[in-house]
């Protein structure tokens, strides 16, 4: 459906017909970014001839990004007064937040097509349009006519720029205009560019006089005396030192959840989980600027303070809490959590004295990893040497006791022995043996296993020392510093969107970090913006997992996932597209226990 049929429309829309039916789209003709969001579009399965997109009629509209585009919004839609034009904000998702539009007629078409208040216009359910590609490619844009993906948009041109925070750089939303195919349509870039600036400088503005509200309140209430006290915002968080020695960046996040959920109610209390496991009583005002509400100014109360019992001083502490308590870094690694630290110190002085050491914890808790950043540590220049008992066990004729012998090679070496309690008891005097041998000619011995108990009675006079490496679920409050650390073992650039995290922690992760660095791999490998989003996580982690499933349900669980991801947590739309009822998806999902945001 031709409405503007200029040559190269023409040229464009022969190109794509092509290109869905088989061929890749033409270089010469078809612009790069639109070819990149075709290709996009195809893979992901949108529709051509159809605009099914998701709705949500209830949103904030009140919010920043609303307000900071009305009276750019207002000032445009008079200049476009009886204009064959409309324009359009989005927030960063994709949903239509606001629209003015110059004439009737455009506006039946634009309803029609949903591009309007509560519809999503990301690519992913629309393919290739001004906003979706701007939201996605981050960078400003302009679709002609036939360069859209779905048909029913090819009669208009868009054009869209991202809104960002002009202090993080963060992408907020998109600025989008919209008109009739015709002549004066690439004048519209540079429009919307420059409607795009007013609104992030009105979103500046809001920040600034956010800001000092925020800084006020926190001066007025931290002044006296020494109470922890945290004022949080949305791009700002001030600490007096007794609230930051306290607390890390994940639990500002918790206290601002818990924060916007007291919501307006004046003065009110909350006691709320910190990462690192204690509570804190948290009394809680709204502080509000000229432009709205800017932030929360908590003032807080420990549990060990709340409960009336007094915190030891640094000085009484015992000297193993003070260690436990600082970070022993290890080369590679991540991880500050006590009990970490503890094992991280332990390793490292044995591999420094070449004390025979036992390392117990989990599978995947990363006790091969600690012996080789502690192996590194004392300026070695080959890596642990590893055994596996396990591995020895099942080769026909394998013979463990030879294989550590050909691996201790003397000194400066190191020698892990995995899996100590699969050694048989007819091997454990020769392994014994080996091991001693490999001791006393300067090679550090360290043996790995999942239980302490297990260890084998002849090899028990084999390892001097032993020490617990902890669960993952046990160090939650490492978790951010792990994705990041694991992260960049897969390229430098990759980062998480911020729901993830808080879904990362509420899983078990019964194969503790190899487990968790499995998922950001795969996460990683399959995303489709420049970030891990939710719907890139693996679906085994959107669910609660309490009993192990066949794989025919296993595959059910992530079919359900998968569609709950692509409809936003709308269970209604999920159901429609998997052609289940509303009432049997609500079942599947507490039986699986699926817990999406935006889905509970
Ligand atoms: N603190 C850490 N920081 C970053 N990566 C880690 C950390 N601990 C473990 N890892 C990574 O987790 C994975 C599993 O670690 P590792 O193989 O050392 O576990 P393990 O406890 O020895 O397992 P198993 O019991 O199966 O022998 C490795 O990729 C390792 O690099």
């Amino acid at each position: 459906m031709l409405s503007d049929s200029t040559e190269r429309d023409r040229t464009i829309a022969r190109a794509r017909l092509q290109f869905l039916t088989h061929a890749e789209p033409p270089a010469q003709i078809v612009p790069e970014g639109i070819r990149n969001s075709w290709q996009r579009s195809k893979y992901l399965g949108v529709g051509t001839d159809e605009v099914v997109v998701p709705y949500q009629p209830d949103f904030d509209r009140e919010s920043r990004l609303v307000r900071a585009a009305a009276p750019v919004l207002d000032r445009l839609e008079q200049a476009l007064a009886g204009s064959d034009a409309s324009v359009i904000v989005t927030d960063r998702k994709g949903w239509v937040r606001d629209r003015r539009v110059g004439e009737k007629r455009l506006s039946t078409h634009l309803d029609r097509v949903h591009l309007a208040p509560g519809f999503n216009y990301a690519e992913q359910f629309v393919g290739t349009n001004g906003i979706g590609v701007a939201l996605e490619e981050r960078r400003p844009n302009v679709v002609l006519g036939t360069e859209h993906f779905n048909e029913r948009l090819q009669n208009v041109s868009c054009a869209a720029a991202p809104i960002r925070n002009s202090v993080t750089g963060r992408v907020e939303g998109a600025m989008n205009l919209t008109c009739w195919n015709g002549p004066a349509r690439t004048l519209m870039a540079a429009l919307v560019q420059e409607a795009a600036g007013d609104i992030e400088r009105v979103m500046y503005e809001f920040s600034s006089s956010h800001q000092r509200a925020l800084l006020e309140a926190f001066q007025q209430v931290s002044h006296y005396g020494d109470r922890p006290v945290l004022c949080l915002g949305q791009d700002l968080v001030l600490a007096n030192s007794a609230a930051s020695a306290r607390l890390t960046g994940d639990d500002h996040r918790l206290l601002h959840e818990a924060a916007a959920e007291l919501g307006h109610a004046p003065r009110s209390r909350k006691e709320v989980q910190l990462t690192g496991g204690g509570t804190v009583l948290m009394r809680c005002r709204q502080v509000n600027s000229s432009a709205g509400a800017a932030g929360y100014l908590l003032e807080l109360a420990f549990s060990d303070l709340a409960s009336g019992g007094h915190r030891p001083r640094s000085g009484s502490r015992t000297r193993t809490e003070q260690e436990a308590s600082r970070p022993w870094p290890l080369p590679g690694l991540a991880g500050t959590d006590p009990a970490w630290n503890t094992v991280s110190r332990t390793a490292s002085r044995c591999a420094r004295d070449r004390t025979p050491l036992l390392l117990h914890g989990e599978a995947g808790t990363g006790k091969s990893a600690l012996v080789g950043a502690a192996h590194a540590l004392t300026g070695a220049a080959s890596a642990p040497a590893v055994v596996d008992a396990t591995a020895a066990r099942s080769t026909a004729g394998g013979d463990l006791p030879t294989a550590l012998r050909e691996a201790a090679a003397g000194a400066g070496r190191a020698l892990v022995l995995r899996n100590v309690d699969a050694v048989t008891p007819e091997q454990g005097a020769a392994v014994a043996e080996a091991l001693e041998a490999a001791a006393a000619q300067g090679t550090w011995i360290v043996g790995t296993l999942h239980q302490a108990h297990g260890v084998p009675e002849p090899l028990r006079r084999c390892f001097v020392e032993a020490a617990a490496v902890p669960a993952l679920r046990h160090r939650l409050a490492d978790l951010p510093a792990l994705v990041d650390c694991l992260l960049r073992r897969v390229g430098a650039d990759i980062e998480c969107a911020p729901e993830v995290l808080p879904l990362l922690r509420r899983h078990g992760w019964p194969g503790n970090i190899r487990q968790l660095d499995a998922a950001l791999r795969e996460a990683a490998a399959g995303r489709r913006t420049y970030r891990i989003e939710l719907r890139d996580l693996p679906p085994s982690l959107h669910s609660a997992g309490g009993r192990s499933l066949s794989a025919w349900e296993a595959s059910e669980r992530d079919t359900l996932v998968q569609a709950l991801l692509a409809a936003e947590g709308n269970k209604l739309l999920a159901a429609q597209r998997l052609g289940i009822s509303r009432t049997t998806i609500y079942r599947k999902m507490r039986s699986y226990g699926i817990t999406l945001p935006g889905s509970g």
